[in-house]
């Protein structure tokens, strides 16, 4: 997908939403279970209920490795479900050698047709590189994570500046706005304006709004730019609304409420 038809669907919908699929079966509503695929008949009816609110999604790729192949199958026909113009997200924060990162960006965008993939930079551009031939995907490079661990070295000084500012300045080369985006948390939005300096035109993708109790309006107010910029992730918070028959029908209560708040932020664009 290209970043202006990410943006013109933003426009569209009015929402820069990406809603996580963090599908755990000890989480599901137990009607499903009895099911043949639970995780995908919940990723389906998730989908279904939100697919008009949401410009992505982001199945976290853990929680389906978890299952097996049972669970690769289910990631697989939920990657099929999703339609075409919504942007996909294997949250599966991958690098490695050259040689081996060139095989997960197959599995993610040959084998499967993810839009994208979060990789982690600590190994440098030729890990990162690999996943940069494909037309028309991304890499979505962690910058700052919204954990509390992220401090243990992403805030580390060296030149006089922090350790997730070199990450941004060098790795923005290996690529363009056009097939790079960014990990911020929202957790922690008052490295925005900073960011913003050194990355002006990149898309972000943020989360921790939520379960982890990120701001919406503190995040939009310093990362937004003139073609949003933003991608902004809820999971728990929209797929756990409920876990009983209604699960996707709060679901897309708590989506909607996002959306509704979203939309005057991309009109004020
Ligand atoms: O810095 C990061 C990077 C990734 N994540 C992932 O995003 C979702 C957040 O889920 P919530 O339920 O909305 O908290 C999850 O898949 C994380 O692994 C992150 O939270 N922070």
């Amino acid at each position: 997908m290209t970043k202006e038809f990410l943006f013109e669907q933003i426009q569209q919908k009015q929402s820069f939403l990406c809603v996580g699929l963090d599908t755990d079966i000890n989480k599901i509503p137990v009607h499903l279970l009895e099911l043949e695929d639970p995780i995908f008949e919940f990723n389906k009816q998730i989908v279904d209920a939100t697919k008009d609110l949401a410009v992505a999604y982001k199945p976290n790729i853990a929680f389906y490795e978890a299952m097996g192949a049972k669970g690769w199958e289910s990631l697989e026909k939920t990657i099929d479900y999703i339609p075409k113009e919504i942007f996909t997200i294997a949250d599966a924060k991958r690098g490695d050698i050259g040689n081996t990162s060139a095989l997960y960006a197959r599995a993610f965008f040959e084998n499967m047709d993810f839009d994208s993939v979060t990789v982690a930079p600590y190994m440098g551009s030729d890990s990162v590189k690999p996943f940069l031939q494909f037309k028309d995907k991304w890499v979505i490079l962690l910058g700052v994570t919204s954990n509390e661990g992220g401090k243990d070295f992403q805030f580390l000084e060296a030149d006089g500046k922090p350790l997730y500012q070199h990450v941004m300045a060098t790795s923005k080369a290996w690529g363009s706005d056009q097939n790079m985006m960014y990990v911020v948390g929202a957790t922690r939005p008052e490295y925005l304006t900073d960011i913003r300096k050194t990355i002006p035109d990149h898309f972000l993708l943020v989360p921790g709004v939520g379960a982890q109790g990120g701001d919406l309006q503190e995040v939009c107010k310093y990362g937004m730019n003139s073609q949003c910029g933003l991608l902004i992730n809820s999971t728990r918070g929209i797929i756990y609304a409920s876990n009983g028959v209604d699960f996707a029908e709060k679901a897309r209560e708590e989506a909607l409420k996002l959306q509704q708040e979203m939309s005057l932020l991309v009109q004020s664009i």
